[in-house]
């Protein structure tokens, strides 16, 4: 088995207490010690483990490796390596420079997180602070609503699921009993521009053409929330604005033109979700098995996920060897995890990392997720797979850089708005009727 030496002048310290990591930043040679717990913040903070072992080096516990002989086995390395990249945030201010290498670096990041783990943090990400507390500050009045005032916008009466989904009205780990969460679905409408727009009651707007998904959305009456959807749709739009500066970072991170993906996102995917979830008592979830959780262990549907959380936690994502590693929340940052759609796109390639919420905080927690996808209904380049073919095809090939007479298609192509609405439906299956 292969051992790594750390660099020559690393001061190597004793062994940390049980549960804590020792950690060095990549320029330093002092350590810090970190929590288990929190491992995700300390790789944050800039603390790096990767594979270049020489510089950098990170250990748990003595009964992880001996201190004393200064050497890390591959076993080691393979048993964090999830952690070391699942944990990374990315500064998104280099997506928008004019710099060509400074965004090729963000991509090459980006690439790493995704074929690794799925899954990552952005700072800087643009959506401003006061559009979040808004829109969060609307969902929490929305759900302080009475329960027959929030039924009225039942997701089950609405084309396509928009509206409001009670606890427990959803079931996204088909062998779970029901997700403790509420929530209210929301799909792409215009953002309110003026006074007239905000003081109108109407909820009429210029429908999208979005194939089998198309659906108005459905609101709250404006008089007992009157500032409800505009907060909620400045959010929306902005963070709207962010998956769209995402996709070209995606196309380079595939080897593909930034401008790949413009075309297949004209009116993109976009559903939002404004959530609650209730504290989940402790002593149930010792007794209980983990069949009802804040939500259930799943992957999500589209391309990408925008998610802003509060600071309660409780959001978890599943490493390789299967333990659940928190994603616990970062102040000044969104979390981004890819989807089926871009895993399937990509045949495998970028990974749609497995993750649940469990709400163990004793506090009401927040989140508000935006699940970006391709155009519902789209004309797609065709692939090298369908290249036989003369016609573009109402489909949805396989990123031509991700096939090779080595690594075939592995999935059938599929329409992105059917592929979406039959996931959609099978989450919602168990409260139907
Ligand atoms: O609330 C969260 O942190 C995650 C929500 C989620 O995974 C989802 O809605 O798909
Ligand atoms: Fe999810």
């Amino acid at each position: 088995m292969a051992q790594y030496s750390p660099q020559q002048n690393l001061q190597f310290p004793s062994s940390p207490a049980p549960g804590f990591l020792l950690a060095s930043q990549r320029t330093e040679s002092t350590f810090e010690q970190i929590p288990v717990m929190s491992v995700s913040y300390a790789f944050g903070k800039g603390f790096m483990a990767s594979q270049e072992l020489h510089s950098v080096l990170l250990f748990w516990s003595s009964s992880v490796m001996n201190p004393s002989e200064k050497l890390i086995t591959d076993e080691f390395i393979s048993s964090y390596l999830f952690l070391e990249y699942a944990m990374e945030i990315f500064d998104f201010k280099d997506a928008t420079s004019q710099d060509p290498r400074a965004r090729r670096e963000l991509a090459n990041l980006i690439r790493d997180a995704c074929i690794n783990v799925g899954f990552f943090y952005l700072k800087n990400h643009g959506i401003p602070e006061e559009l979040i507390e808004n829109a969060v500050e609307a969902g929490k009045t929305f759900f302080a609503l009475s329960e027959v005032e929030k039924m009225k916008l039942d997701i089950h009466k609405s084309p396509n699921f928009k509206g409001y989904t009670p606890l427990l009205g959803e079931n996204t780990n088909v062998e779970g009993l029901g997700d403790l969460h509420e929530g209210f679905d929301l799909g792409w409408e215009p953002e309110m521009r003026s006074s007239r727009e905000k003081n109108s009651q109407s909820t009429t707007v210029p429908l999208r053409d979005d194939g089998v998904m198309a659906g108005e959305n459905v609101w709250p009456d404006s008089g007992s929330l009157p500032e409800f959807r505009e907060a909620v749709l400045a959010y929306y739009h902005s963070a709207l604005r962010l998956g769209k500066l995402l996709f070209p970072l995606f196309a380079l991170a595939l080897d593909l033109p930034e401008t790949f993906f413009d075309d297949k996102t004209t009116k993109p995917a976009a559903i939002m979700r404004l959530l609650h979830y209730p504290p989940q008592s402790p002593t149930k979830l010792d007794t209980q098995d983990d069949r009802q959780i804040g939500i259930g262990s799943h992957t999500d549907y589209e391309c990408f996920t925008i998610l802003w959380q509060d600071a309660a936690g409780g959001l978890q994502v599943q490493n390789p060897s299967g333990k659940w590693i928190d994603a616990v929340p970062i102040p000044g940052t969104v979390v981004v995890n890819l989807g089926d759609q871009l895993s399937r796109w990509t045949n495998d390639v970028f990974k749609s990392a497995v993750h649940r919420v469990i709400n163990r905080s004793g506090l009401e927690r927040y989140s508000i997720p935006l699940f970006f996808g391709s155009d519902y209904n789209v004309l797609l380049e065709v692939s090298e797979m369908n290249s036989s073919s003369r016609e573009p095809l109402l489909i949805w090939p396989p990123i031509p850089t991700c096939v090779s007479p080595g690594t075939p298609a592995k999935y059938q192509v599929v329409m992105a708005g059917e592929y979406v609405k039959s996931r959609l439906e099978a989450t919602y299956a168990h409260s139907a009727n």
